[in-house]
């Protein structure tokens, strides 16, 4: 399966950058980051950017996906983050180099260039990827419960906490969701998209809502490109959702992400 390929991918890419970068450095600079930020708090969290009235949006900075290949991108990324950080409650960034064509660099530019919260979209397997994320300033980090153990997970998630981010756990199934029970994570996230055939239902999204306790941030990703998804979803009672694609490939994302909020 392409989730098996991606991690050992990872697993080799990480041994590079800890050649570069030590754990120890990482972690003296996600230090740093928490000093950093008790002196001068974030106007807002990514729970919180998810939490409020209405749809939240989360739009996506990615170039390529093993699914889609290279995708069309038009705008310059000053216009994206723009346009972005008008529109929508929070940025994801992939920086996964080998299957996404992401980068940590193109994560650092971003956050130059916004102060909506920011989720660092990779596969997290390793605590230095956690010490990292924060180091460069995500506000959030993507926990895929499809890749990590019950109590590997819960040590990732309480190691989030610690750093001061968000973490949105990503479910497939009802065994997943477990998982996501189990650390008592605030931010679940259903992708619709099967990773191993690479089909999209948003039914995912309507059959799964009634295993997620109702206290719990429900957030749908992947494969969501129409009206008429948004109110499909809506309909459905979701908290936020997760685009990549549509806004990738929009030339007017912030007037696509004001169309899809006021539906
Ligand atoms: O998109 C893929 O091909 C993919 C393959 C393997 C693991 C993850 C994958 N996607 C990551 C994502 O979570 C999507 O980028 C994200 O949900 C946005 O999806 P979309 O709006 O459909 O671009």
């Amino acid at each position: 399966m392409i989730l098996d390929k991606i991690v050992e991918d990872k697993k080799l890419r990480l041994i590079e950058h800890k050649k570069t970068t030590s754990l120890e450095e990482v972690k003296k600079c996600s230090y740093e980051k928490l000093k950093e930020e008790k002196e001068n708090p974030k106007k807002e969290s990514f729970y919180e950017a998810m939490t409020k009235t209405g749809l939240s949006i989360i739009g996506e900075f990615k170039q390529a996906s093993p699914s889609l290949g290279n995708i069309k991108n038009n705008l310059s990324l000053e216009e994206r983050i723009n346009q972005y950080s008008k529109g929508v409650d929070a940025i994801s960034t992939l920086t996964e180099e080998d299957h996404f064509n992401g980068n940590i660099e193109h994560f650092k530019q971003i956050r130059q260039m916004t102060t909506i919260p920011m989720l660092r979209k990779d596969f997290m397997i390793d605590e230095y990827q956690f010490y990292e994320a924060k180091a460069i300033g995500a506000d959030a980090i993507l926990l895929i419960a499809a890749i990590l153990e019950k109590e590997e997970m819960k040590a990732f998630y309480e190691l989030t906490k610690e750093l001061k981010m968000d973490a949105l756990i990503e479910v497939h199934n009802e065994e997943e969701i477990e998982k996501a029970l189990y650390c008592d994570g605030k931010i679940i996230g259903v992708n619709n998209r099967d990773l191993r055939d690479f089909s999209i239902k948003l039914e995912t999204t309507k059959r799964l809502k009634k295993y997620i306790p109702k206290d719990k941030c429900f957030i749908s990703e992947s494969g969501i490109n129409t009206d008429k998804d948004i109110e499909f979803l809506k309909n459905i009672g979701i908290d936020g959702c997760l685009i990549g694609k549509a806004f990738m490939e929009s030339d007017a994302p912030y007037e696509l992400s004001k169309k899809w909020k006021e539906l």
